[in-house]
């Protein structure tokens, strides 16, 4: 916490936010990782949950914070890592898979003024799973949040269209102001940690038929290279 101070002097352009929750055997554990693009209120979003504040200005080192919270009687130790998005705007690049491996969980943030950035968690969507699929990992907590509500009269995105798309993408859908409302954006952090309890319980999907026969075709491909 001590480390965002140093982040509000500098100037943003892009930020990728990360929060990450590391907790021992008697508590959950989870990485979360916040992305959107360019000033949705990544920063605002995440200082807002760790803080309680509103602080108007965010900078965009990257940075790791932590902080404990807890729910339900549980602790929670969050450890939250910031950085610029321009070092991740690519998908296809090595540090979103590093990243998209490393979290539990995803806070996928657009401004309800912003069509754009909108459209771009639909991309972000279908390049986590993807990623997570190669993992094999099914269940993806993903949520996505409408930000800047209190922005109302200036909206382009539909509160529906946000939730059809969460609908879809069997995402959780939430609309905040993290200029305005500690508690939305509370409530967004536990539903999220909700649907990360479900998918620690759920086990990893056995490798698929096709795999399978691929490991069976690369033991014998190598049998017969061995004996000449
Ligand atoms: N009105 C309003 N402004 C907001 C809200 N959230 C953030 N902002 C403002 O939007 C601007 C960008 O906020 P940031 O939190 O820096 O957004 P970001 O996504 O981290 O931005 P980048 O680091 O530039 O990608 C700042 O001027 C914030 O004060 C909100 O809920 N309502």
């Amino acid at each position: 916490i001590t480390a965002l101070s140093s982040r509000q002097s500098d100037s943003s352009l892009l930020t990728l936010t990360w929060i990450s929750c590391k907790i021992s055997t008697k508590e959950m554990e989870a990485n979360v990782v916040v992305m959107g693009t360019e000033s949705v209120g990544k920063s605002a979003l995440t200082v807002r949950l760790l803080t309680r504040r509103f602080i108007g200005e965010y900078g965009d080192i990257e940075s790791i914070y932590s902080h404990s919270f807890t729910i339900e009687g549980r602790e929670l130790t969050l450890n939250l890592w910031d950085s610029p998005y321009f070092q991740h705007l690519s998908v296809e690049t090595s540090p979103f898979h590093k990243k998209v491996r490393w979290a539990d969980g995803f806070i996928l943030v657009y401004s309800i003024c912003d069509r754009a950035s909108f459209n771009a968690v639909s991309k972000l969507i279908q390049s986590i799973k993807s990623t997570k699929d190669f993992l094999r990992e099914d269940k993806v907590p993903i949520v996505i949040v409408g930000n800047k509500r209190d922005l109302h009269h200036r909206r382009t995105v539909l509160s529906e269209e946000g939730r059809l798309l969460a609908l879809n993408m069997d995402c959780l859908f939430y609309e905040v102001s993290a200029a305005e409302n500690y508690d939305s954006v509370l409530t967004m952090f536990h539903g999220l940690m909700e649907r990360i309890k479900e998918a620690k319980l759920t086990i990893k999907r056995p490798q698929r038929f096709k795999g399978i026969v691929k490991s069976m075709s690369a033991v014998f491909t190598r049998r017969r290279t061995d004996s000449f």
